[in-house]
């Protein structure tokens, strides 16, 4: 029987708080076809400065998760708070001054046509009431923080997918969120502009301290920029950790979609294992030395190496053991004394 993973992280616990909290959040919509539980009781906790993932099919209530942290839906129970504020409760004026503690990201953009690069990070702007020479000011500031300071005349439609995207960041950050929200942000780039995307996202939060929550169905965007990630079906959140934790936990199916090695060969009664290494780039020398020195010969089955987290090279590598249950014991017994996270898959 497969084994669950086990979620690594209690964020379930009220008395821990981050930049952004969800206990308990449930919300169900009545459809003509019957209720659809989009969020069922989903905990989450997100560091201050942290990129946080959460990834999952179409209809898993990625979307409806997100919108519950700016607002736009209010959760049926649980609370959700940002930067320490339980907007699941608020109402009014104090719900909109809230609402600027999160600037938001969108797969489409959503930039005015009407209005150049620059007038559409002032609007941010011009909405949270600054006065028209420091909206200027800052606006012109923001869009030279995102490298675009020499297209601020330009109207949308004279601009690039990334360029478009960055305007839009630009106009989240304008009015100095502690939150950014992304809602497949990259969905609509190409690979490059995908990457150099990311890219700007992750030297933001670095630079301003920014937390960022991200929404996408895009396994290669969690692997890029995200520290901790979640994976969400039918409401619910299946896996949530850090990313360090999540390639070291049994069974996560995270990790296993993070190293792809293929389907499982045919049975043939041998144990079959994924070793995971995180220091050195390649699991080589380990198999060489473990035919050598305890003269067990295994063959590799499939191999995958990812850099993860914005730097660190991470393996794993799928192992056949051929051999009696002694000679597989002492083979898995080596391979963790090497510092290798080893799973048995079969
Ligand atoms: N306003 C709504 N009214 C009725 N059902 C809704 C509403 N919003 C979302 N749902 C349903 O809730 C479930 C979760 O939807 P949600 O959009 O949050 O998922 P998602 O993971 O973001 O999917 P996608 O990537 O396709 O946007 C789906 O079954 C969806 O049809």
């Amino acid at each position: 029987m497969p084994r669950r993973a086990a979620t690594p992280r209690a964020s379930s616990d009220p008395r821990r708080t981050g930049v952004i909290d969800l206990v308990e959040v449930s919300k169900t919509f009545r459809t003509p076809g019957g209720e659809v539980h989009a969020l069922d009781h989903v905990s989450l906790h997100v560091e201050p400065g942290e990129i946080f993932g959460i990834v999952g099919q179409s209809g898993a209530g990625k979307s409806t998760l997100i919108r519950t942290v700016n607002a736009l839906e209010q959760p049926d129970s649980g609370t959700v708070t940002v930067a320490g504020a339980t907007i699941s409760e608020l109402r009014g004026k104090e719900l909109r001054e809230a609402r600027r503690r999160a600037g938001m990201i969108f797969q489409h953009f959503n930039l005015l046509s009407s209005r150049t690069a620059l007038g559409n990070v002032e609007l941010t702007l011009e909405i949270a009431g600054t006065g028209r020479g420091a909206r200027r000011r800052r606006a012109q500031e923001i869009l030279d923080l995102v490298g675009l300071a020499d297209r601020a005349d330009a109207y949308p439609a004279q601009l690039s997918g990334g360029q478009k995207q960055r305007v839009g960041i630009a106009r989240a950050l304008a009015d100095n969120p502690r939150v950014l929200l992304s809602d497949e942000a990259t969905s609509a780039l190409d690979p490059e502009t995908t990457r150099s995307v990311l890219d700007l996202i992750r030297r933001l939060s670095r630079e301003l301290g920014l937390t960022v929550l991200l929404i996408t169905h895009e396994m290669d965007v969690i692997k890029r920029i995200c520290d901790s990630a979640a994976l969400m079906e039918h409401g619910r959140i299946i896996e949530n950790g850090a990313m360090e934790q999540l390639i070291t936990t049994p069974g996560s199916r995270l990790a296993a979609a993070l190293f792809e090695l293929g389907e499982l060969p045919p049975d043939r009664g041998h144990r079959i294992v994924d070793i995971t290494f995180t220091k050195q780039t390649s699991s080589e020398p380990v198999i060489a030395k473990l035919a050598r020195d305890q003269g067990i010969d295994v063959a590799i089955l499939g191999a995958a190496i990812e850099t993860i987290h914005g730097g660190t090279q991470t393996g794993r590598t799928r192992l056949e053991i051929p051999g009696s249950a002694d000679e597989v014991e002492r083979a898995l017994t080596y391979l963790r004394e090497q510092g290798l996270f080893v799973e048995v898959v079969r």
